[in-house]
């Protein structure tokens, strides 16, 4: 099948910095043929279906490199709480009683709002990755799909089980799923289960996420406890030999930026869950002057609580301007190469996060016409990323399929999600009352 988009009012590809005005986009299958001006379009360029794009804005669409989708079950559970208790006494407990079935649910919930916000592809780290995959076949998304280690509840079973699931789901929902390791952090999993891990991703050729540094207490303990960061702790383990998606980086030591620059080790930026938690503001600044690549991550909707990766971005450009005393830093179009190109490059996905010739059919198509937060059109990037809501998205395509077209979900039926994950959420929750109460 062949579609072309045509009149798009402004396209940025991601190839070129500036937008173009007036083009279209031929799409064949789920590969796009190819970019042109109108001018340009001719009888020889054939199609099956129209998609009218005037008065609209195109962009690659957006990634969110790390999150735990099925924690939507967990929206609104556990607020206002530093990190370790909010794991410990709340989060791990609800998640103790979560089943295979709620997460496939709850991950329907979450692919429902990353569609509804612009979000094409994002990756995961959770638990009943097979039940994750199984939404990702059924929604249209792209995701990049782990199951999360905590060696004391997993230990070398669990390990075995995130093998096979890597190798067997690598490349499967017609290659919109890939797979990684990964292990939940350095305080969770010895030195012996790293050095495991880093082996295993070495020798199945995958690439491994994990999350680093992201409280002071965590590079306090480990300074006491081993004399060095947890980013010279995992460079010593040769955990950095492999392609690495590290979340959070809020804490450095000296040299630990170093350490990143050599090993090309790719940062997964989450502004507002480290705002909420209190956790900081990473040095995404000095990331950047470094040659890091940083993608942006929304982390859980229980540290969040949405999955908006352009409220995201707002976010994450108002706490550097801050962190730096700048306001020249990270302006919009660095935002939108951190949540398209770099964010693909983090998740070792060379065919999205741009879009030219050759490359998969991931837009999203942005309504600059007919909205509050649009007008008026000086600058239609900096009133999506400063102004804007999620309504201004109007259709999502992803692999050549439209997920949301003008506002209607296409794959997922959100009223049978909703009644699911409230009663799923509901019964956990009052169950743990229960545990609680006695
Ligand atoms: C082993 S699956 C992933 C695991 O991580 C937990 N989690 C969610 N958000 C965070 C965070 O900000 N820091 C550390 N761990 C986090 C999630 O609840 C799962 O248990
Ligand atoms: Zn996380």
């Amino acid at each position: 099948m062949k579609t072309l988009i045509k009149n798009i009012a402004e396209l940025y590809t991601g190839q070129q910095a500036e937008s173009q005005k007036s083009q279209f986009i031929l799409i064949d299958d789920n590969y796009i043929e190819k970019i042109a001006p109108m001018a340009e379009l001719t009888l020889a360029d054939e199609y099956d279906r129209v998609i009218d794009a005037a008065g609209k804005m195109v962009l690659p669409g957006l990634i969110n490199t790390h999150t735990h989708s099925a924690m939507t079950l967990l929206r609104g559970y556990a607020d206002d709480m530093p990190l370790d208790s909010w794991l410990q006494d709340k989060i791990w407990p609800f998640e103790s009683e979560v089943s295979a079935d709620d997460i496939y649910w709850g991950t329907a919930l979450a692919a429902i709002e990353m569609i509804k916000t612009g979000t094409t592809t994002f990756s995961d780290m959770y638990f009943a990755m097979p039940q994750v995959a199984e939404l990702v076949a059924d929604s249209g998304m792209r995701a990049v799909l782990a199951e999360g280690l905590i060696e004391a509840n997993d230990g070398q079973a669990g390990l075995e089980k995130a093998l096979e699931f890597a190798c067997e789901y690598n490349n499967t929902a017609e290659g919109r799923i890939t797979t990684m390791l990964a292990p939940h952090a350095p305080y969770t999993c010895s030195e012996e289960y790293l050095a495991q891990i880093t082996d295993l991703a070495a020798a199945n050729d995958l690439a491994v996420h994990i999350h680093i540094s992201e409280s002071k207490k965590e590079l306090a303990n480990f300074q006491k406890d081993q004399q060095r960061s947890p980013i010279k702790f995992l460079a010593d383990i040769n955990f950095f030999k492999n392609h690495v998606v590290a979340a959070h980086c809020v804490h450095l030591a000296p040299g630990d930026l170093e350490i990143f620059r050599k090993n090309k080790v790719n940062v997964s930026h989450n502004p507002m869950s480290n705002a909420k938690l209190a956790n900081g503001i990473a040095p995404v600044v000095d990331y950047l002057k470094n040659e890091i690549n940083v993608g942006l991550g929304t982390d859980g909707v229980s540290s969040n609580n949405s999955l908006d990766l352009i409220k995201e971005a707002r976010m994450a450009a108002y706490l550097q301007k801050i962190k730096y005393s700048d306001p020249t830093v990270l302006p919009t179009d660095q935002l939108l190469a951190m949540l398209t190109q770099h964010g693909a490059r983090a998740l070792n996905l060379n065919n999205v996060g741009e879009l030219a010739a050759g490359k998969l059919a991931d837009l999203i198509i942005i309504n600059i016409d007919q909205t509050s937060f649009s007008i008026p059109r000086h600058n239609n990037l900096s009133n999506l990323f400063y102004a804007a809501d999620s309504q201004v998205i109007e259709s999502v395509m992803i692999n050549g399929r439209l997920v949301l077209d003008s506002g209607e979900l296409k794959t997922l039926d959100q009223e049978k999600i909703f009644y699911e994950v409230e009663k799923r959420a509901f019964k956990i929750a009052d169950k743990l009352k229960g545990v609680s109460n006695e």
